[in-house]
């Protein structure tokens, strides 16, 4: 059975038609990312999949029940990280973390959960003394302590520093390592690119592309630009395949410290994708 199976999802705001028939299949263990600008229906789409929102056409099938008319068993068996969703507790960390433990069957240890999100020497101060990083890692931490099998991450990483996101990043594997799936919706594409085993991009209510981080767009096949040193003067070619030419270059002995190739980033092809380069 998959993680998340959806077949032609539909939902429209009175005249606004913010998801258009969209299908999606996200296999049990994977780190699926959700692409899109502003106003694509990412956020409306998982909230449909999160039970949280109705739709208004298609078929939902999250952990193999309909969301929409899912009980709390199914509920407990998935974890939501919110935007914002710790608001300025009066609890410390370590009472919060605890409360939101008791709502679940078999939940994990709190100073376990505490200490996976870094938050180990902040454990006894107050919710409403971090500072914004702080707080998304408690939420992180909420979303977790319920030991779920597939976890929602709306932007988990907005508002953290490089190191902290960097250490966020190695939770997510860890949790995936561990047969956790991972929806995550992002607008930091060398997030989705670091996390993500396959990804969708949206626009406008649909998936325009669909694939992993080096194949996405036609990622992969859409040429290399391969540039180097010949008789002090730069040389570049672009090619859908440079294998024969490099064979060709270190077979004339030419230096190849001056060697690069490059392929249209992420951020390129997604740019691209969503029309917005000229
Ligand atoms: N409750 C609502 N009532 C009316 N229209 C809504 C509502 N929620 C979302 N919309 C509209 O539906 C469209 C999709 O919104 P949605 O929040 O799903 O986009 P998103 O991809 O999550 O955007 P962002 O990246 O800004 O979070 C937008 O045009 C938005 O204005």
């Amino acid at each position: 059975m998959e993680a998340i199976e959806v077949t032609g999802l539909r939902k429209t705001y009175k005249d606004k038609e913010a998801v258009r028939g969209i299908d999606l299949v996200v296999a049990r263990g994977e780190i699926f990312a959700l692409l899109g600008p502003n106003g694509a229906g990412k956020t409306t789409s998982v909230e449909i999949l999160e039970g949280h929102r109705r739709r208004d056409g298609g078929d939902v099938r999250v952990l193999g029940e309909d969301p929409g008319t899912a009980g709390p068993s199914w509920r407990s068996r998935i974890g939501i990280v919110l935007q914002d969703a710790s608001d300025a507790a009066d609890l410390t960390v370590t009472e919060m973390v605890r409360h939101v433990a008791g709502f679940y069957p078999e939940p994990r240890e709190a100073a376990e959960v505490i200490e996976l999100v870094g938050l180990t020497p902040k454990r006894n101060s107050k919710i409403r003394k971090l500072s914004g990083g702080q707080r998304r890692r408690v939420d992180v931490a909420l979303g977790i302590i319920g030991r779920p099998e597939l976890l929602f991450l709306d932007e988990p990483t907005t508002g953290f520093d490089p190191q902290a996101r960097r250490q966020f990043w190695d939770l997510i594997r860890t949790l995936a390592g561990d047969g956790t799936t991972i929806l995550l919706t992002t607008h930091y594409l060398d997030e989705a690119e670091a996390l993500a085993d396959r990804l969708a991009v949206l626009a406008d209510g649909a998936i325009v592309a669909e694939g992993t981080p080096a194949t996405l767009g036609g990622r992969a096949a859409g040429g290399a630009k391969v540039s180097w040193q010949e008789n002090g003067r730069t040389r570049t070619e672009q090619l859908a395949d440079p294998s024969d030419l490099i064979r060709k270059l270190a077979a004339d002995g030419t230096d190849l410290r001056t060697l690069t190739i490059t392929r249209p980033t992420l951020e390129d092809t997604y740019l691209d994708l969503i029309g917005a380069r000229r």
